[in-house]
């Protein structure tokens, strides 16, 4: 959303470079993809079948519709060129050596509450997400590439919270006397998000095993270390709004 035409050709272009290079050299081909393509989602939770709910025209549609368009490419490739592929429907992720600046709600949350700062719940809180630790997809991956199968698997943790009980979780877990304050809300934010893993499990065997507590632990430890590292230099940058 930063810079709405370099998201769009990294993931078509870029896609389709991938893709071409993975046909002459016969690789598999695995495509990072989002819960995003499920847009503000009218199913809940979403499974791989679900088609999605995206404004093509809004904020978001950089990401999303050029996430989509991807995952159109990788399907035509395997019917046309028969290239293997494998397409991870990646929901909201987290963990230690995660960029601190990205604006992203946890790093946001976690930086603003080692600093003291106000932590900004965008709207009123009460949208959800579900937040799975860094090793657990790591594993996903992993075992998807090692799969025979082709279709889109969510690898996400099912446990969702909403974003206000996000924030008093990360408030509490890093000692924080920070305030908790709303800002306006962002355009096109999706209210819910949670995924079905039904697929993962039964073709990967596949769960997530790490506590969202323990990973926050973790994750406020790495940031706590980068920053008396860096000398406390390290300032927020808000997401960019329109
Ligand atoms: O995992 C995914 O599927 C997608 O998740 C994120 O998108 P989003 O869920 O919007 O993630 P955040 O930017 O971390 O926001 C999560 C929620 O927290 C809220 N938020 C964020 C930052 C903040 O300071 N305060 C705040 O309330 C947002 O409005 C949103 O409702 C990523 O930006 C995508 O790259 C990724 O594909």
């Amino acid at each position: 959303m930063y810079n709405p035409i370099k998201t769009i050709k990294t993931n078509t272009l870029g896609t389709i470079n991938m893709l071409g290079l993975a046909k002459r050299v016969k690789a598999k081909m695995l495509l990072a993809s989002t819960s995003e393509v499920y847009g503000d989602p009218e199913q809940h939770p979403q499974t791989e079948n679900y088609w999605g709910n995206v404004n093509p025209i809004g904020p978001r549609a950089c990401y999303d519709e050029a996430k989509r368009v991807a995952e159109s490419m990788c399907y035509a490739y395997k019917k046309q060129e028969a290239l293997e592929v494998r397409v991870a429907s990646i929901f909201n992720t987290f963990g230690p050596r995660m960029y601190m600046n990205d604006g992203r709600v946890v790093s946001n949350f976690i930086l603003q509450c080692l600093q003291n700062k106000s932590v900004t719940i965008y709207g009123d809180g009460q949208q959800t997400r579900s937040f799975q630790y860094v090793t657990d997809l790591v594993e996903g991956l992993i075992q998807l590439m090692n799969s025979n199968y082709s279709l889109p698997v969510n690898l996400g943790n099912p446990e969702e919270h909403s974003i206000e009980e996000f924030a008093t979780i990360i408030k509490k877990l890093s000692g924080s006397s920070s305030k908790i304050v709303h800002l306006k809300a962002m355009e096109d934010d999706p209210r819910k998000r949670k995924p079905d893993i039904e697929r993962a499990r039964l073709i990967l065997n596949w769960f997530p095993k790490v506590e969202l507590t323990d990973g926050l632990i973790s994750t406020i430890d790495y940031f706590r270390n980068e920053l008396s590292r860096n000398d406390n230099q390290w300032s927020m940058k808000q997401r960019m709004t329109y």
